[in-house]
């Protein structure tokens, strides 16, 4: 029987901004990851996927603010818990994070094992230093990172060592559900894909349980997660098997992102490769009805009216009031 391992409610997030504005980031959020499963979620900069991970861990720092919604860890509603709960209970050991650019993160006075012990003096104080260390040495050997990095300081490190260093530390209470968040560079493909391979290789051997992996390069996913979720303008506008997603997109903005990719894919060349004409909207005050008319090649009158729902349809949910199979048949006609 499968088990969430994170369920997540029609959330909402909003930042309040110093003119006390709010920006909807993350505008009705619903989703499940199962226990053994990846999940990858996609959209051009500015749909709210950091925020989306933000909000997941509960960091509600200002100007970020909790609107409403849950998000169940491992049964547990993360809101419910105070600050203090939150951050021995749930952040790290059931769900970790990744940020952007968290390899140039690292303090640069603290050699590699000071992180690792830091985090074991707060949530396993059980341990000795000899266990920590060995523990250590265990993880980053399965990272292929020898004893030697945890002596080192973060600027002795090459890019590579750094980003698992930062894997490992990250995982290091086996948390139950991994977020990460474009841990490289975009345009580098190669580099993205192998992070990903290690993020696997750990959930293979059981440190993690579940990921979510961040990217604004729907294409990169191909082959790599189990289900692709795409971000619109703080929505989920589609979500399915990576399959489904790449080789069957629904959404006229999920179709447009595939033609969008930077670095043609093997297997995927012939695709067409264009930018998306226009940007998202301005979440400070969405528009009524479907977000990306604007922008969408296919959009009728009824498309700008009243809110648009996710349907389900087979086993796919995407947002938008024209049927798939007509979607399907308008695609077909255009890639001719
Ligand atoms: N500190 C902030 N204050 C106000 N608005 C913010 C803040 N941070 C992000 N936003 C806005 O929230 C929305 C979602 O941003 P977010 O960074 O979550 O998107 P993203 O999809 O992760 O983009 P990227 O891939 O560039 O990180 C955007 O409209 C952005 O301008």
């Amino acid at each position: 029987m499968s088990t969430n391992i994170l369920e997540v409610k029609d959330l909402k997030t909003y930042y309040r901004t110093r003119l006390k504005e709010h920006v909807h980031a993350v505008d009705g959020v619903s989703f499940t990851l199962e226990a053994g499963r990846t999940l990858g979620i996609a959209g051009e900069s500015g749909c709210g996927k950091s925020t989306l991970a933000l909000s997941l861990m509960g960091f509600y720092f200002p100007p970020l603010h909790f609107g409403s919604g849950s998000i169940i860890v491992n049964g547990t509603d993360i809101m419910t818990l105070g600050k203090e709960q939150l951050r021995s209970r749930v952040s790290g050991r059931e769900i970790s994070y990744i940020p952007q650019a968290a390899m140039n993160a690292l303090n640069p006075t603290l050699r590699i094992i000071r992180f690792i012990e830091d985090i074991m003096k707060e949530h396993r104080p059980e341990l000795s230093r000899k266990q920590v260390w060995e523990l250590a040495v265990e993880r980053f050997e399965t990272l292929n990172l020898s004893a030697r990095v945890l002596e080192s300081y973060p600027n002795e490190l090459s890019g590579g060592m750094k980003q698992r260093t930062v894997i490992a530390i990250s995982t290091i209470l086996n948390p139950k559900v991994l977020i990460a968040d474009e841990p490289t560079s975009a345009l580098d493909v190669t580099s993205q894909k192998a992070v990903i391979k290690l993020l696997k290789h750990l959930l293979e051997k059981g440190y993690i349980q579940s990921l979510v992996f961040i990217t604004h390069e729907l294409p990169l996913l191909y082959h790599v997660t189990d289900d692709i979720m795409v971000m619109y303008a703080g929505e989920i506008v589609e979500r399915g098997t990576a399959e489904q997603m790449i080789f069957d997109p629904i959404h006229p903005y999920t179709k447009k992102l595939m033609g969008s990719i930077i670095v043609p894919e093997e297997g995927m060349r012939g695709h067409k490769l264009a930018a998306i004409p226009g940007t998202p909207p301005n979440l400070k005050t969405v528009p009524e009805g479907c977000r990306f008319a604007d922008r969408c090649t296919y959009a009728q009158s009824e498309c700008r009216q009243g809110r648009i729902e996710l349907q389900t349809f087979q086993d796919r949910s995407y947002r938008c009031i024209v049927p798939a199979d007509t979607l399907r048949e308008w695609y077909a006609y255009e890639d001719e």
